[in-house]
């Protein structure tokens, strides 16, 4: 997916101004940002459902803009459940979607692989929230697309739900599904990201992997011991002396670098 030059206004708000993007084919990509930042625009014209002002867009090989339904199988959209469907049961609804494709799995696999077996004969009605964005998810994967957009996927879900649905996704990517999720947990964004780019007023204000992003595995690191703390870019040096001065183990050692959250907060905050 190749991105250059994004640009889209609603009247007065330039809510795209000149975004570059490039995600490459089997990655799971995260686009982080604050509220209004411009993710869901640029998301939407990814998808081809919005239009865009100016730029190059290219998704799968194709311009977005100009998509066809053989580009359109091949991209997987978890939308929020439309309340249309709130009679029918989960596997009447799954199965439905799956004949607009032509090569879709198996809805009952799709159903297992999303957690729902148990609730297959139920009404999309009488789901909890979270189990509703189960189905949203196998209605985006039971076209086996090569690439699936999951728009702030895990927002409602419990602890132990969010899990379950990082692990969906981890074998989603497993089967070379190309994934790219906005999100505003970045705790998912570590445990699921190759790599993540951050979007503040419309613009990529740094891109990398969770890890690296925003110079947060050089930056200073804090080391807190038993009788002080210090803020150092050589901990390892600063840990040799203090190891010399109590001739072994440091009492209450601990070694924190930035975590992805603090590097986001001051991205963020140099882009206001
Ligand atoms: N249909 C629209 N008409 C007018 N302005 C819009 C429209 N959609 C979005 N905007 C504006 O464009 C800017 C970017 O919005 P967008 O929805 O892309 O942000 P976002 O990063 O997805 O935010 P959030 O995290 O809140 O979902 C915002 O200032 C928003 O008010």
């Amino acid at each position: 997916m190749h991105v250059r030059g994004l640009t889209k206004r609603y009247g007065e708000v330039q809510a795209v101004g000149g975004l570059d993007l490039d995600i490459h084919t089997g990655e799971v990509f995260a686009i982080l940002g604050p509220n209004g930042a411009g993710k869901s625009t640029t998301v939407e014209i990814l998808e081809g459902y919005r239009k865009r002002d100016a730029g190059e867009v290219s998704v799968l090989g194709v311009d977005p803009g100009q998509a066809t339904s053989a580009w359109r199988a091949r991209v997987g959209i978890v939308l929020q459940t439309a309340n249309d469907a709130a009679e029918l049961t989960v596997r009447e609804t799954v199965r439905h979607f799956a004949r607009y494709y032509p090569h879709s799995k198996d809805p009952d696999e799709v159903i297992a692989k999303v957690g729902l077996t148990d609730k297959a004969g139920a009404r999309i009605r009488q789901l909890s929230g979270g189990q509703r964005r189960r189905v949203d998810v196998a209605l985006g994967i039971v076209g086996r697309p090569e690439l699936v957009f999951l728009d702030e996927p895990t927002t409602g879900f419990d602890p132990e739900a969010r899990r379950q649905f990082w692990d969906l996704i981890r074998s989603l990517a497993a089967e070379g599904t190309t994934i790219v999720l906005t999100t505003h947990y970045l705790d998912e964004a570590e445990a699921l990201a190759d790599r993540v780019a951050v979007i503040a007023k419309g613009r990529i204000v740094a891109e990398g992997t969770p890890q690296t992003l925003g110079g947060r595995a050089t930056a200073s690191a804090r080391v807190t011991w038993a009788d002080g703390y210090a803020e150092t870019d050589t901990p390892t040096a600063l840990v040799r002396t203090l190891a010399d001065k109590y001739d072994g183990e440091i009492p209450g050692l601990q070694i924190v670098r930035p975590s992805l959250e603090d590097i986001y907060l001051d991205l963020i905050g140099d882009a206001q």
